[in-house]
């Protein structure tokens, strides 16, 4: 589903990715794990084609960037991210901005056909935004505003997801309605690439673990493999331990890691 071949990136003096390769498989979800400015954004940016790196490839769903037209590809991609939601408008009814993913735009200007209204309604009555469906965009709490952004990416089935820290800002109890929206994903035929600071959202849909680090891979495979205490040391720098229940990775602090 996607093949990224040793990906290097260089700004100025700096390496941000150096030599990242990575296979993800049909039927295969990801989670791509690892600390502040460690390259996850960069990485998902190569995967959308926003970004092109300055050695490497990149190919998803069969097509080599750089020999394709993006666009085509771009509309078998859903994208959750920060930089769409900025661009979305606050007035228009939560619906309708769910309906512009049917069409990848931004706002309609022409009537939207009532089977596009229609599967805009029933996405947000799946996630239990229905009550909400003709409320403004901007009047919804932050937490509804990443499910609606989800159902909007949902209007087009898409062969891949790729997802940037979608829980960032979410309280407890937002974060775990969103993460029980995306673990709902199981049921779709739909590969995920999902960016996080927090072992703890690795839900039981996800299969993978890539942990970047400095612009490398420290380590990519089954979640139950690359999820160690060890490997976690190593690259949070901290004494972690890792415990498992309900389905999910849980980290605790020993004592002693922060020099005080
Ligand atoms: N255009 C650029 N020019 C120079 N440096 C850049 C540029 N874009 C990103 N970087 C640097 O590359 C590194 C990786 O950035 P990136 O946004 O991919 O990290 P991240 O893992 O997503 O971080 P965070 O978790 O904080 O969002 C950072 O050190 C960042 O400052």
């Amino acid at each position: 589903m996607i093949r990224l071949e040793h990906l290097t990136l260089r700004r100025e003096d700096s390496l941000i990715l150096d030599d990242v390769s990575l296979e993800i498989q049909p039927g295969e979800n990801w989670v791509i794990l690892g600390r502040n400015g460690s390259g996850k954004t960069t990485l998902l940016e190569m995967m959308t084609g926003y970004l092109f790196p300055s050695s490497g490839s990149v190919t998803v769903l069969g097509h080599t960037y750089g020999e394709v037209d993006l666009r085509e590809v771009r509309k078998e991609i859903g994208y959750i991210g920060p930089s769409l939601m900025e661009k979305l408008t606050l007035r228009d009814p939560v619906w309708e901005v769910v309906a512009t993913g049917a069409f990848a735009y931004l706002r309609f200007y022409q009537r939207i056909p009532q089977e596009v209204k229609e599967k805009a309604l029933a996405l947000l009555e799946d996630m239990k935004l229905g009550p909400l469906a003709h409320h403004a965009f901007g009047s919804l709490s932050q937490g509804e505003r990443k499910k609606a952004m989800l159902a909007r990416c949902l209007m087009v089935d898409p062969k891949l997801l790729i997802m940037d820290e979608p829980c960032a800002g979410l309280d407890l109890y937002e974060r775990e309605k969103m993460l029980a929206e995306v673990d709902k994903l199981r049921r779709r035929d739909t590969g995920v690439v999902y960016v996080t600071h927090h072992v703890e959202e690795i839900m039981p849909l996800f299969t993978h673990v890539a942990l970047i680090h400095g612009g490398r891979l420290a380590g990519a495979g089954p979640k139950e493999e690359v999820l160690n205490e060890d490997m976690l040391n190593r690259v949070y720098d901290l004494p972690i331990a890792l415990e498992w229940a309900y389905g999910r990775p849980w980290i605790k602090m020993k004592p002693g890691g922060i020099p005080s």
